[in-house]
């Protein structure tokens, strides 16, 4: 794992790491240098040795200087940190986001365990290669440092330096466990704070206030939100406690070996075994061997916790992907696509959604996709675009498996808008571009997307037209003024974006008018009908007159496909399409019945 992590530094900048890492060696050796030459200079001083004035001077100039020399150094070293954190900082991100983008299908983002590695390798990407690397710059500073110290105590004490060690040992056994319990603590915790902030972020939706408001939901998500907050909160502070416990034993520890060394040296000194020169030496070397220790066993303890997350970052680089790429590009569908005996369920102990599905859709010919909630319409859907494979069975693009197509071409050929479609918090040329990036700047086109989608006129009355941000999350200043969309005028602005790909050889509707006014509704259908007319499009509709004019009705009940044809011979069948559109018939005239009875009486 800490090769990853300085593999990573490495690839990020290695003249960076080469600089940090001599900038470490030569700090590291300065203050055993300083200490040695200032052993010089006290003995020279005290000594009853005549010695020059200028040796003196020269030897007194240089402690000082050295000195600055140091702080001046670790500032550049600081430096030199920032701008090396930052560059592996940016290489860990951008292939983090990278590699979650190239997860073909679905899985990764509903699987509760994935999300927990996503987030903790996020987390960890930002701090544990730039921690590594201050770990391993301040390791060798403090080795150099240390050697230095520890040879010289070695010349003239050799059992003070075994003390030494020892506080070493015990000190760094110490932290790690510190680290280890607090890296276990947050692994723990990980599906509580995942919790904390799913309520946290429901309290202060938008979209959420108002059912919030009017159910009086607010204290019940409150007490949930504050529970979770004090189960993390418990956690950390168990951790803090050990970690002070650990801190305060070490400290101790470290005051007793610096109080022993002190009465010892003292000692020698009395019997005259040792220069006052060899004390000052030894006073700084207790200090700076423990100075530098501490500083790598925080380092260290910092360190193995990061790691611990690291390991997710890893996990998340090797996980293989959750669906295999075919080499060849689709070629325009020629005579169709079709579900070939198609099984699926969304996990191994799941129901099964689609069980045995065969089914042709024609190219050039309207297909509707008819059934009741929980069929399995928009299972059907997502297998089409490939965000799963089938269990079993296939689905052939002219007779070709798409398992064996290019996943990203395969998609390039379809244009979706889908049922939950999403809002993005971007400006309308972006709501609608984004259904075909290369199509961003091409406002012409995208306007074209928004006529069709009879979305047109709303957009370009919008204060600032097709360049108003639909939100006001982001926005700069208080004159740059975003606009709030209805959710029927969301929902046209969903379209446009599947209609902006006006190549795709299948268009798929997923409950486009759910959300629309009859006129508005009746409007788009026209339209829609317009676009639909010679291309393969699959439209998913609970306004069964909606799909009166499609070519062919394909009704769907417990993920099995129970009938199809044409409009008129379904119902002529009176079997689940026609009890379907009868009841819907049946609404609007039991609603005319009333409102004649009131007009009436
Ligand atoms: N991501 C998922 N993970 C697990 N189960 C799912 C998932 N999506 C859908 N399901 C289940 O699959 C079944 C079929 O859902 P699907 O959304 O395909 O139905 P539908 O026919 O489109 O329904 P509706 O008319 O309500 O939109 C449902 O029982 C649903 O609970």
């Amino acid at each position: 794992m800490t090769a990853g992590a300085l593999r990573l530094g490495w690839q990020a900048s290695p003249l960076g790491v080469v600089g940090q890492l001599l900038l470490a060696l030569v700090s590291g050796v300065l203050p055993a240098v300083t200490s040695y030459l200032g052993k010089l200079l006290v003995d020279d001083l005290v000594g009853r040795a005549a010695v020059s004035g200028g040796r003196i001077a020269v030897l007194a100039a240089a402690v000082a200087l050295l000195g600055g020399l140091g702080t001046a150094l670790s500032s550049v070293a600081g430096f030199a940190g920032t701008v090396m954190g930052r560059a592996v900082n940016l290489t860990a991100q951008d292939r983090l986001y990278r590699r979650i983008n190239d997860f073909r299908g679905l899985r990764p983002f509903e699987d509760p365990q994935t999300q927990d590695t996503i987030r903790l390798a996020e987390q960890s990407a930002q701090d544990a290669p730039r921690q590594v690397l201050e770990f391993a710059v301040a390791t060798v500073r403090s080795a150099v440092t240390i050697a230095g110290f520890l040879g010289t105590v070695l010349v003239f004490w050799p059992p003070m330096a075994l003390l030494l060690l020892g506080t070493i040992v015990v000190a760094a056994v110490g932290q790690l466990k510190v680290a280890q319990h607090a890296a276990a603590s947050t692994k723990r915790m990980i599906s509580t704070v995942r919790r904390q902030f799913f309520y946290r972020q429901l309290l202060t939706d938008r979209r959420a206030a108002m059912e919030i408001r009017l159910f009086g939901a607010g204290p019940m998500l409150h007490g949930r939100a504050v529970e979770s907050l004090r189960e993390t909160s418990d956690a950390s502070v168990a951790v803090a406690r050990r970690n002070t416990l650990v801190q305060v034993l070490l400290a101790l520890l470290a005051a007793a070996v610096a109080a022993a060394a002190g009465v010892a040296i003292a000692h020698q000194v009395r019997q005259g075994r040792i220069t006052i020169g060899a004390m000052t030496l030894f006073t700084t070397a207790v200090a700076s061997v423990q100075g530098a220790l501490s500083g790598v066993l925080i380092q260290l303890g910092r360190t193995d916790e990061v790691l611990q997350h690291f390991g997710h970052y890893l996990a998340l680089m090797r996980m293989p992907q959750d669906l295999p790429d075919g080499p060849t590009a689709p070629a325009p569908l020629r005579s169709g696509i079709t579900f070939e005996d198609v099984w699926f369920r969304y996990g191994p102990d799941s129901p099964w959604v689609l069980q045995g599905v065969d089914l042709v859709l024609p190219r050039g010919q309207a297909i509707g996709l008819v059934g009741v909630n929980g069929a399995g319409k928009s299972t059907l859907v997502k297998l089409l675009c490939r965000f799963y494979d089938p269990e079993r069975g296939r689905i052939l693009w002219d007779g070709t498996d798409i398992r064996t197509l290019s996943v990203a071409e395969l998609r390039r050929r379809i244009g979706v808008t889908f049922q939950d479609f999403m809002t993005y918090d971007m400006s309308a040329r972006d709501n609608i571009g984004v259904g075909s990036p290369e199509l961003l700047t091409d406002l012409d086109r995208i306007r074209d997307a928004a006529a069709r989608a009879d979305i047109d006129a709303t957009l370009t009355a919008l204060p600032r037209g097709y360049d108003t941000l639909l939100s006001r999350v982001f926005l700069d200043s208080k004159k740059d003024k975003g606009a709030l969309l209805s959710g029927g005028q969301w929902q046209r602005v969903a379209l446009a974006r599947s209609l902006l790909r006006t190549s795709a050889d299948l268009l798929i509707l997923d409950e486009p008018n759910s959300g629309l006014d009859p006129l508005a509704e009746r409007r788009v259908h026209r339209t829609l009908d317009r676009h639909r007319s010679g291309r393969t499009s699959l439209l998913v509709s609970h306004r069964l007159s909606a799909l009166r004019g499609a070519d062919l009705i394909v009704v769907l009940a417990e993920g099995r496909i129970v009938e199809q044809g044409a409009h008129e011979l379904l119902l002529s069948r009176g079997g689940l399409y026609a009890e379907l559109f009868e009841a819907q018939a049946e609404g609007y005239q039991y609603a005319a019945a009333r409102g004649g009875e009131r007009i009436g009486g």
